[in-house]
C-alpha cells in the first residue's frame, strides 16, 4: 500500500486515505485479538496507526467514532459470555523515541513518574466484591470484556481471597497475564515435538491458552500474573499510584518489583535504557516500558482520551519480530556431514542488521514449523541471538506456496543423505573425504582459534584451498595435503568468496558471484596472505598435541577430549593403538567417543592424513610424556586435582585456562561432580555454579585461581 506523507495531501485525498487505514487497522484488530493471530507485524500496525493520528491531527473534522485511534481492543468472542466491567478498561498511546517521550512529558508536566515494564502479554480484569474474587473478564473492547473467571481461577498466583482485611465493597484490579520465557520456549519445543505449529510469541501463546473452552486447557499451561492498575474503587486510601501497588501486594496480589519511582525526565530515559539492556535477562518478554504520573490525584485532572489515559504513555522498543517472504529452502552441509535446511527470506531489518537467513535446524522443524516456499513468515531476532523464523501468516496463502521437500542427495556432491544411525532425525552426506563442502567446512574448522589457531587460514581461505575455480588446481584434496603446501600451489588460485553462514557464493555490486586471486598481488607476486599461510602452518606442526587431535574432525572429539586424551596416552599412535576398553579408562571419555575413534582410524584415509603429517614434520607426541597414565602423575601445582572453570574469566580464554589447568597437572572437567576438587567462577556464572554450591564444591574466583597457580 502506498504511504504518503500527510502534510502532502489535500482534504479529499486525505479523507479517501483515513478511510482506508481505518478499515485496514479494523481488519488487523480483528485478527490479533479474536483469532489471536496477526496479519502484519505490530511495528507495521504501529505505522499505519500513527499516520492515521498523523491525519486526524491534520484533519480533526475526519475523525469517526469507530476509528482505531478512538477505540480499544477488538470485539467478544461467542465463544464466551460477555461481562461488563465497571470501569472502561482502556489502552496505551505510545511513544518510539526520546523526543517523543520528552514531549509528553512536557504536556503532563513534573513527575515524580512511576516507571515499569510493560509485559508483552493481554490485560485481564478482575472483580472482587468484599475480598473474593467474583470475576475475571479480558478486555473486550475496554466496555465489554470476554468472562474468562474458571480459567483465571486455574492461576496459582492470583488469589481467590485477598489477604488481610478491609477491603472495598468493590474493586477491579487490572493486570497482565503472561507466559514467562522459558515457560514459552518450553511449550512451543513440546508443541513441536507433538509435530504442531508453535505460537509466534509469547503475547499469543497467553492469549490463546487464557482464552479456552476448556479450562483444564488453561490449568495445564503455567501461566502468570502481574497488577499494574485498577478500576471502580470510589474512595481508595491511596495518593499514589506506587501505594497501590504496595496495597495490592499486602492483599497478596502479584506486584512487580521492577517499578521505580523518578522524580526526573533524564532519570527516566536512564530507566528506559537499563531495560532495553536488560531485555533479554528478564522472567517475561516486555515490548516496552510504562510511565505513569505517580500522584493519584493529578492523574484525575489529566483524565482520558476516548482510548487511553492521558496521564500515562508506553515507551516502546525497537520491533524484533519482521514478517518477510520465504523465498526459499535450500540445505547446507556441514564439516560432519550433516544436512541443514535453511530458509532464505526477502532481506529484511530487524533489532539493527538485515536478514537473510535462518536456520531450520533439519526437516523435523520444517515440517513444525508448517512453512512453505512462498509464505509469509514471521522472524525472530532477539538481541544477538541468530534470527528464527517463527511460523507462516497462514491467513496470507493464495495457494501458490510450495512444500518444502528434503533432498536425497547431497547438493554439494550429489552423494545420497542418509542417518548416521537409526532413529537418526538428522540426515548426513556419507561422502566424507570428497565431498566439498565437508572439505572446506573441515579445513576452515582447524585453521580456527579453537583448533590449530591458523590466522591467515579463514573461511575464505579454506574456500579458495579447496574449491578454487579450477577444481584441478585444489592444492588441497583431503587435509591430508595441508602441511605439504607450496607457494608454488598458492599463487595460481582464484576463487569465489562463499558466505560463510549459508556456504553460497558472496555477488559483488554486479549481482555476479565475487571471484579474487586470493594469494597473489596485482603484479603477479605472492600476496602478504600466502606467506603468513605458510609461516602459520610452520608453527602449527609444534602446538600442543590435544590440538593436532582435534583438528582431524573425529566426531565427538571436542578440546576437552582431546586435552584428557593427549595428557593421558602422551601420543597419537598409542591413542590410535589404544583398544575401546582402555580409551573409555580416560576421564571424560565414554563408550561413543571411543567408538568414534576406532571407527575413524580404521578408514585408510584418515590414516594417511596422520602418515602425511607425521612426514610433513608435525609433531604427534606430548615432548617428555613417559607413557599411558604419566599425565595423572605429571606434577605441578594443580596434580591430582580436578578443576572446572565457569562463567566468563577476565584473563583467560576457557582454552587458556584449561591449557593453564592440565599444563600444571590438573584435569580440566567441563561438568561439575561430587570429583571435582574446586570450580573457578567468572562473571555470569550459571548452572555450573549452582551445581557446585548444590554439592558442596569449593568455589573460588579468578583472582584465587591465579595465586594458586603461581604457588
Ligand atoms: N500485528 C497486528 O496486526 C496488530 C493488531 C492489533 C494490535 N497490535 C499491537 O497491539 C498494540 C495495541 O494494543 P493495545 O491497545 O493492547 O495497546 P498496547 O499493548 O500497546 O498497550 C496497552 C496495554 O498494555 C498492557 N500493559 C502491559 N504492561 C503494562 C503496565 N505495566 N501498565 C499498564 N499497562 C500495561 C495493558 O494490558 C494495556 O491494555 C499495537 O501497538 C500493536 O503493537 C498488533
Ligand atoms: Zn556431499
Amino acid at each position: 500500500m502506498a504511504k504518503a506523507s500527510s502534510s502532502s495531501l489535500n482534504h479529499d485525498a486525505a479523507a479517501k486515505r483515513v478511510a482506508e487505514l481505518v478499515d485496514e487497522l479494523n481488519r488487523h484488530r480483528r485478527a490479533y485479538y479474536e483469532g489471536n493471530t496477526a496479519l502484519i507485524s505490530d511495528a507495521e500496525y504501529d505505522e499505519l496507526q500513527k499516520e492515521l493520528e498523523a491525519l486526524e491531527n491534520q484533519f480533526p473534522e475526519l475523525i469517526t467514532g469507530d476509528s482505531p485511534t478512538q477505540t480499544v481492543g477488538g470485539a467478544v468472542n461467542q465463544a464466551f459470555a460477555p461481562v461488563e466491567h465497571l470501569d472502561r478498561m482502556m489502552s496505551l498511546d505510545n511513544v518510539f523515541s526520546f523526543d517523543e517521550f520528552r514531549a509528553w512529558a512536557e504536556r503532563v508536566g513534573d513527575g515524580p513518574y512511576l516507571c515499569e515494564l510493560k509485559i508483552d502479554g493481554l490485560a485481564v480484569n478482575l472483580r472482587y466484591l468484599n475480598g473474593e474474587l467474583v470475576s475475571a473478564a479480558t478486555r473486550g473492547d475496554g466496555v465489554v470484556g470476554e468472562d474468562v473467571t474458571a480459567n483465571v481461577l486455574t492461576i496459582k498466583s492470583i488469589p481467590k481471597k485477598l489477604k488481610g482485611s478491609g477491603h472495598p465493597a468493590q474493586v477491579e484490579v487490572r493486570g497482565e497475564i503472561f507466559f514467562g520465557v522459558e515457560d514459552f520456549a518450553k511449550l512451543n519445543e513440546g508443541l513441536v515435538a507433538e509435530g504442531k505449529a508453535p505460537f509466534a510469541n509469547p503475547r499469543n501463546s497467553a492469549s490463546g491458552s487464557l482464552r479456552q473452552k476448556d479450562p483444564r486447557v488453561t490449568a495445564s499451561r503455567p501461566l502468570q500474573m502481574l497488577v499494574h492498575g485498577i478500576g471502580a474503587w470510589a474512595d481508595a486510601p491511596v495518593r499514589n499510584q506506587s501505594d497501590l501497588y504496595h496495597l495490592l501486594a499486602k492483599w497478596g496480589l502479584p506486584t512487580t518489583d521492577k517499578f521505580r519511582v523518578l522524580n526526573s525526565v533524564d532519570e527516566v530515559l536512564q530507566y528506559i535504557d537499563e531495560f532495553e539492556k536488560k531485555r533479554h535477562k528478564l522472567e517475561h518478554e516486555i515490548d516496552g516500558v510504562v510511565v505513569k504520573i505517580d500522584a493519584l490525584e493529578k492523574q484525575g485532572q489529566l483524565g482520558f482520551t476516548s482510548r487511553a489515559p492521558r496521564w500515562a504513555i508506553a515507551y516502546k522498543y525497537a520491533p524484533e519480530q519482521v514478517n518477510t517472504k520465504l523465498l526459499d529452502i535450500r540445505v547446507s552441509v556441514g564439516r560432519t556431514g550433516r544436512a541443514t535446511p535453511y530458509a532464505v527470506v526477502q532481506p529484511v531489518k530487524v533489532a539493527g542488521s538485515v536478514v537473510e537467513f535462518a536456520t531450520l535446524h533439519n526437516q523435523d522443524v520444517v515440517k513444525a514449523k508448517g512453512v512453505l516456499i512462498g509464505d509469509t513468515v514471521v522472524i525472530r531476532k532477539a538481541g544477538d541471538v541468530i534470527p528464527e523464523i517463527l511460523g507462516p501468516v497462514v491467513e496470507l496463502r493464495d495457494g501458490t506456496e510450495k512444500p518444502f521437500v528434503m533432498p536425497s542427495l547431497c547438493p554439494d556432491c550429489d552423494s545420497p543423505l542418509a542417518p548416521s544411525s537409526e532413529g537418526d532425525v538428522d540426515l548426513r552426506c556419507q561422502n566424507s573425504k570428497a565431498c566439498p563442502a565437508q572439505l572446506r567446512e573441515r579445513v576452515a574448522y582447524l585453521g580456527s582459534r579453537g583448533v590449530l589457531d591458523i590466522e591467515a587460514l579463514g573461511y575464505v581461505a579454506a574456500c579458495a584451498l579447496t574449491q578454487p575455480l579450477d577444481d584441478a588446481a585444489a592444492p588441497l584434496k583431503s587435509e591430508a595435503d595441508l602441511f605439504d603446501l607450496t607457494l608454488e600451489q598458492l599463487l595460481p588460485i582464484r576463487a569465489a568468496v562463499l558466505d560463510p553462514d549459508t556456504g553460497l557464493p558472496k555477488l559483488d555490486d554486479s549481482g555476479q558471484p565475487k571471484i579474487v586471486d586470493f594469494f597473489r598481488k596485482k603484479d603477479g607476486s605472492p600476496a602478504e596472505v600466502a606467506l603468513k599461510l605458510l609461516k602459520n602452518l610452520e608453527e602449527a606442526k609444534t602446538k600442543p598435541l590435544w590440538r593436532i587431535l582435534v583438528a582431524l574432525s573425529i566426531r565427538h572429539v571436542g578440546p576437552v577430549a582431546a586435552r584428557s586424551l593427549t595428557s593421558y596416552f602422551g601420543s597419537l599412535e598409542k591413542i590410535f593403538n589404544a583398544s575401546e576398553e582402555e580409551l573409555s579408562k580416560v576421564d571424560g571419555v565414554g563408550q561413543t567417543l571411543a567408538q568414534s575413534i576406532k571407527e575413524w582410524i580404521a578408514v585408510d584415509w584418515h590414516r594417511e592424513i596422520v602418515d602425511r603429517w607425521r612426514k610433513a614434520g608435525v609433531l604427534l607426541e606430548v615432548p617428555g610424556h613417559a607413557g599411558p597414565g604419566a599425565g595423572d602423575s605429571a606434577g605441578g601445582v594443580f596434580a591430582g586435582l580436578t578443576i572446572v572453570a565457569t562463567g566468563s574469566l577476565k584473563a583467560f580464554t576457557r582454552e587458556e585456562i584449561e591449557e593453564a589447568i592440565i599444563s600444571n597437572g590438573g584435569k580440566a572437567a567441563s561438568s561439575v561432580s561430587k570429583k571435582t576438587s574446586f570450580v573457578v567462577a567468572g562473571e555470569n556464572a550459571g548452572s555450573k555454579l549452582a551445581k557446585a554450591e548444590s554439592l558442596g564444591v569449593e568455589v573460588i574466583s579468578e583472582e584465587e585461581f591465579q595465586r594458586r597457580l603461581n604457588g
